[in-house]
């Protein structure tokens, strides 16, 4: 249920909580600006966990994409103006580079009583601040697409206008779809290149463990399946165990035996310094989206 947005005096976070506090059915309404791959996982995440498809508005380019997201999960497409009438909580979910024309159309139809949620790698808070009405409140949020199963992990900070009350609004929202951490907005461009981009590096890895199985003669659906099941039995391991991931891979590691073989060949090959230099490449992308954003 959405809460009375008429009534300007009293944003819905202050003075007795958000209605259905603690559930997600009836929670708040949320609208999803721009629908694509993270704003799916969102409404998927969302619906799948309980929340009202009829409180869930999104907003889309495409007609046909538009369509096909009513289809299936049920909930409402409307345009921005619409979507910042009705909703508590508008969650920017566009490509960094789509932000201005976004912006644009947001600035005369927000105002401090809707929260304001980005997804957007490196934009900071200040971008939303300074081109939105004075004392809006924005959340910037890194979630990441196991979001559409559940499993997602999101790290939150809060611009200058969003209180703790707006925190926890966010955690308990992503909390219903995934882990979350709250993180100075500082770490935020290295958190985009750890768990935001990180799905993606374990992704890399499970298609050239395949791939390695098909050059080793085994058949491709066989191999898929040993490796995806080892994933699985490996996140679960490190995940519930409580253990160091060294002392779950020296469990696996031989004397003398296969494995220290293949380490021994990562190590050659630079494998770990891969890595690292991979994840800084990323995490200095997400600070040169913000840059782009800084003058205007
Ligand atoms: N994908 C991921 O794993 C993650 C993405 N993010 C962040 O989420 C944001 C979206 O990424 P992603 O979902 O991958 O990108 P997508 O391109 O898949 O989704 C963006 C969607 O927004 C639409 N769109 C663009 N401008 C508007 C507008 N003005 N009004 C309505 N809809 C609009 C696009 O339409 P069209 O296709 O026509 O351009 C597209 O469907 C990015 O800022 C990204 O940094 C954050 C964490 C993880
Ligand atoms: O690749 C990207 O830019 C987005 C942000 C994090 C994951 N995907």
């Amino acid at each position: 249920m959405g809460v009375d947005r008429l009534d300007p005096g009293s944003p819905p976070w202050e003075g007795g909580g958000w209605p259905g506090h603690g559930t997600l059915k009836g929670m708040t309404t949320i609208a999803v600006l721009g629908a694509g791959k993270i704003g799916e996982a969102l409404l998927s995440g969302l619906v799948q966990a309980g929340h009202d498809p009829e409180e869930l508005l999104f907003t889309e380019r495409s007609a046909e994409r538009a369509s096909e997201l009513v289809k299936r999960y049920g909930v409402v497409e409307a345009d921005v103006a619409g979507a910042a009438t009705r909703a508590d909580v508008l969650v920017v979910a566009v490509k960094p580079q789509d932000i201005e024309p976004l912006l644009d159309e947001l600035a005369p139809v927000v105002d401090r009583r809707t929260l304001v949620v980005s997804l957007c790698a490196g934009l900071p808070t200040s971008l939303f601040e300074r081109r939105l009405a004075e004392g809006t409140p924005v959340v910037r949020v890194m979630p990441n697409t196991p979001m559409v199963v559940g499993a997602a992990m999101s790290a939150i900070s809060a611009g200058r206008h969003a209180t703790d009350e707006h925190l926890a609004l966010v955690e308990r929202l992503l909390s219903s779809v995934g882990r979350v951490a709250r993180v100075p907005e500082a770490q935020q461009d290295a958190v985009t290149a750890l768990s935001g981009s990180g799905p993606a590096y374990f992704f890399y890895l499970v298609e050239a463990m395949i791939d390695a199985g098909i050059l080793l003669g085994i058949p491709r659906a066989l191999a898929t399946e040993l490796i995806i099941q080892s994933a699985v039995g490996a996140a679960t391991m490190l995940a519930e165990s409580g253990e160091h991931p060294v002392t779950l891979r020296e469990a696996v590691t031989s004397p003398a035996g296969t494995t220290i073989m293949a380490i021994r060949e990562l190590e050659r090959h630079g494998v770990r310094a891969a890595m690292l230099a991979a994840i800084e490449a990323a995490r200095d992308r997400s600070e040169e989206l913000g840059r782009a954003h800084q003058d205007d």
